[in-house]
């Protein structure tokens, strides 16, 4: 008999992911984005055929797929290796070519909105106002543009546009935390939440009719819920909150008359359908944990891109919003049976306050399992880990590691006082709640105290960083992805538009100095013991390469144990599939190293 040998770590990471996807008003194609041939591209598939062919050969970031609906082109959107500075292109539905729409080097270009007829370009830029940003209505058969709102006060993202493009709704993010929506309405601005002096935030956008639009705030409460807003009378009223968790996006089905309602619990999503007639509220079966995108078809079809800890991404569809799921993609890991991978268990502990948290804990199987313990903490730090499948995770696993992620506080799915908890602090309390996660572990016996390893991305890597500096006896060794080493230098250096979220998320550097210096990773490097791995991308724009190039210069001449990978093509994160088998397979080469003894 043949018998094939245990998966290759290169296995885990032909595993494919799908960023964006969209679908044509006939629902004939559907054209998402994916790293299926080794870098991102665009590509189609002509349903009820599920065979993709490709469209694009740009290898980069795709940022958006928009269809216009009664015209034959889309707008798409690419960055350049990982440099996050989007550029709109029209596209036909055949693919090959990309014809420039609003580019320009450096500057960012977020879509907006297409007119029903594809005439009129809605899109929110970098250009002209780096910091607030400007929205723009680009008429494409003139090639000209309207400026419809200068932002200030922080950055104004353009949300919704009414049917007959009358109201256009907008945003501005003064913190992750507090976000107000308004409406422009006959050159006047009209707030979408009454104003009672508290932080809150409003996110997706929907209008249901020239006069009529629906909203997801936490105005008032801790949780988001489904709003209305009446834009004749400027009246705002509370709709329903989700049973369960809290409400994070909207999708509004025009001819039946139905929202649909994704809502964030913590580690999983649900799926609400509300019917605004009825004004009923009915939960959904997914077939995924995590959704990622929603688009509803003009015949009612729901399609849904999610994933699931054992499942990559994949793109499924619900015909009449009702019935089975349908899958139209079917990206598995090559070669290794989903019960082969992890599912993580869900647990919760007592912080150190007696805040409760909960984690995800990936238990390696008893078959392979090596007896260490890999610590992530999560980036954001307003996100939360999640049951969503990563290969890195699963290939660890496959090696006989267990890892534990807390979603300390600060993560987003716990409500808005939760996530506000590490606003101003990001280096004490989520600090000792990943702490206290580690001294679970071993209390409850699910850890060896000599057999613990840190890894973690962004904020994540603040974190490992910070926790190597402060609490080295833990761990054995550790490994930082782009993350932030220096709070002073970071608040500096993060791109124009963040900036003035900066003084709530983090603080200021000059009246809160006692605490950045407490707070920064890099005022612990004398305790920095253990060997680590830094890993960056040269494009990085939210965490630059400086973070990773002081602390990993500073550790050298220490002569301390560092290696240092530079991803020159990259920025924060990983668009070749190349760069990312390479480093994490150097990932797992330095766990090796460090525990085989
Ligand atoms: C402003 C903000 O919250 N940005 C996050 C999305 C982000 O990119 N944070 C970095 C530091 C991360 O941890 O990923």
């Amino acid at each position: 008999m043949i018998s094939f040998q245990k998966p290759k770590a290169e296995q885990f990471f032909q595993t494919t992911v799908i960023q964006q996807f969209a679908v044509n008003a006939e629902e004939s194609q559907l054209m998402f984005s994916s790293n299926m041939n080794g870098a991102f591209n665009i590509w189609g598939m002509d349903l009820p055929h599920t065979f993709p062919y490709p469209l694009t050969f740009i290898n980069q970031n795709c940022h958006g797929i928009h269809y216009a609906e009664n015209s034959d082109f889309a707008v798409v959107s690419f960055d350049e290796n990982g440099d996050e500075n989007s550029q709109l292109y029209a596209m036909p539905p055949e693919g090959g070519q990309l014809v420039p729409l609003r580019t320009e080097e450096g500057e960012r270009h977020f879509f907006g909105s297409l007119s029903e007829d594809g005439k009129r370009l809605y899109y929110t830029t970098t250009r002209d106002n780096a910091t607030f940003l400007n929205t723009y209505c680009y008429d494409l058969e003139n090639d000209t543009e309207k400026k419809l709102i200068e932002g200030s006060g922080g950055a104004t993202y353009f949300a919704a546009r009414s049917p007959e493009e009358q109201t256009i709704a907008f945003i501005r993010h003064f913190a992750n935390t507090y976000v107000l929506g308004y409406l422009l309405k006959g050159g006047k601005e009209v707030q979408l939440t009454p104003d009672n002096g508290e932080q809150h935030t409003v996110s997706d956008m929907a209008f249901t009719g020239e006069k009529d639009m629906y909203l997801l705030t936490n105005y008032g409460e801790d949780f988001t819920y489904l709003a209305h807003f009446d834009v004749e009378n400027e009246q705002f009223t509370k709709v329903i909150n989700a049973p369960e968790g809290e409400f994070s996006s909207l999708h509004f089905d025009k001819d039946r008359k139905k929202l649909y309602l994704s809502a964030s619990l913590g580690v999983e999503d649900l799926l609400y359908v509300y019917s605004l007639e009825g004004k009923t509220l009915d939960n959904m079966e997914t077939p995924v944990d995590v959704i990622e995108q929603i688009t509803i078809g003009k015949s009612g079809a729901v399609y849904l891109m999610g994933r699931r800890a054992v499942e990559p991404f994949n793109i499924f569809k619900l015909a009449d919003g009702a019935g089975d799921w349908e899958r139209l993609t079917s990206f598995k890991v090559p070669g290794i049976a989903e019960e082969s991978l992890v599912d993580p268990d869900v647990i919760r502990y007592p912080s150190y306050d007696g805040l409760e948290i909960e984690a995800l804990y990936f238990k390696a199987k008893p078959e392979v399992e090596n007896g260490y313990l890999i610590h992530w903490p999560h980036g954001g730090p307003q996100a939360s880990e999640r049951k969503m499948f990563r290969a890195l995770f699963q290939l660890l696993l496959n090696r006989g590691y267990s890892i534990i992620a807390p979603n300390f506080r600060g993560s987003t799915g716990y409500g808005l006082s939760f996530m506000k908890m590490v606003e101003g602090d990001w280096g004490y309390g989520p600090r000792l709640d990943n702490v206290k996660a580690i001294d679970y572990m071993i209390e409850q016996g699910y850890a060896d105290k000599d057999k613990i390893l840190l890894m973690g991305g962004s904020y994540g890597g603040y974190m490992a960083l910070l926790l190597h500096g402060r609490h080295a006896d833990y761990y054995k060794a550790v490994v930082d992805i782009f993350g932030v080493s220096n709070l002073f230098s970071f608040v500096e250096s993060v791109p124009e538009h963040w900036k003035p979220v900066m003084k709530q998320w983090v603080g200021d550097p000059e009246t809160d100095k006692a605490k950045f210096t407490e707070d920064t990773p890099i005022t612990y490097l004398d305790s920095m013991t253990k060997p680590m791995l830094v890993i960056q991308g040269a494009n990085d724009p939210r965490v630059v390469k400086a973070e990773s190039d002081q602390i990993v210069e500073a550790l050298k001449e220490k002569g301390a144990a560092v290696e240092y990978i530079v991803l020159e093509d990259e920025g924060h994160g990983f668009s070749k599939k190349e760069n990312e088998i390479n480093v994490y397979k150097s990932v797992l080469a330095f766990f090796e190293k460090y525990t085989k003894n």
